[in-house]
């Protein structure tokens, strides 16, 4: 480990008595991360800390009706829909069916299955479905990070005022502040230019306030102003 009296050892012990404190991850949701590793899916669940944060903004917020791109084994659906509260609901998109199974099997097993809709599909297709559902008090972007933009392009017209954006992985797994031209594989580069985009556009649009949360991976926050 590095020496603690180190900017990253420092960070490290940091980001390890944020955990032990605040202990964002119960019982619900580490069984969520072992069911996904029974199914051989992704270890890409929110980071907890980032997951935790949302969820108290959404509380503060008093939301009721959001959005997710990206359900995965529902993870951050639960952290969500917890804090949309009873009578609140949650539409989570997922492509992959079988992942999209295990999802609805979390909400079900955390008794939120009332309070979450997971949508099958491409999620371009499926948020043009949703939108006359809208508008929508917030929306989750966490899925193929090369279409950022295309759901920020939704989630503009469809995130009503005082709504929030919320993107993870905003610092494109340590890219984001990388030149283009300097990356050389290609999956990893239109990741990184659409992350470059999505973010670019929030801080400079004047209907948002928007903002960075600096943690590992970076969560982008914006909330609507008009
Ligand atoms: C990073 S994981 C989501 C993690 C989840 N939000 C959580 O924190 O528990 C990304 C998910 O998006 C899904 N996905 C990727 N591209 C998609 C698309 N175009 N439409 C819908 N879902 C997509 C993947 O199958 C994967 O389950």
């Amino acid at each position: 480990m590095d020496d603690k009296t180190s900017p990253v050892g420092r960070l490290l012990e940091l980001e390890d008595y944020s955990q032990r404190t605040f202990r964002p991850a119960d019982a619900v949701l580490q069984e969520v991360v072992q069911r996904a590793s029974r199914h051989n899916m992704p270890s890409q669940h929110v980071d907890r800390l980032d997951g935790l944060t949302m969820e108290v903004i959404i509380r503060m917020a008093g939301y009721k009706k959001m959005v997710e791109v990206g359900a995965l084994a529902g993870y951050s659906g639960i952290l969500i829909a917890r804090a949309l509260g009873p009578g609140g609901h949650l539409h989570s998109v997922e492509y992959n069916p079988d992942f999209a199974e295990v999802a609805m099997e979390s909400f079900r097993k955390a008794g939120l299955d009332d309070r979450v809709t997971v949508h099958v599909g491409r999620a371009a297709e499926v948020l043009e479905q949703l939108t006359e559902l809208g508008p929508f008090d917030g929306i989750f972007i966490d899925a193929d990070k090369d279409n950022y933009p295309v759901y920020l392009d939704w989630a503009e017209k469809n995130i009503r005022v005082g709504g929030a954006i919320f993107g993870d992985n905003a610092f494109g797994f340590g890219h984001v502040w990388r030149n283009l031209d300097t990356i050389h594989d290609h999956h990893l580069k239109s990741a990184i230019a659409g992350l470059q985009t999505f973010n670019a556009r929030l801080a400079n649009n004047p209907n948002f306030r928007a903002t960075i949360l600096p943690t590992d991976q970076g969560l982008t926050m914006a909330v609507r102003l008009k």
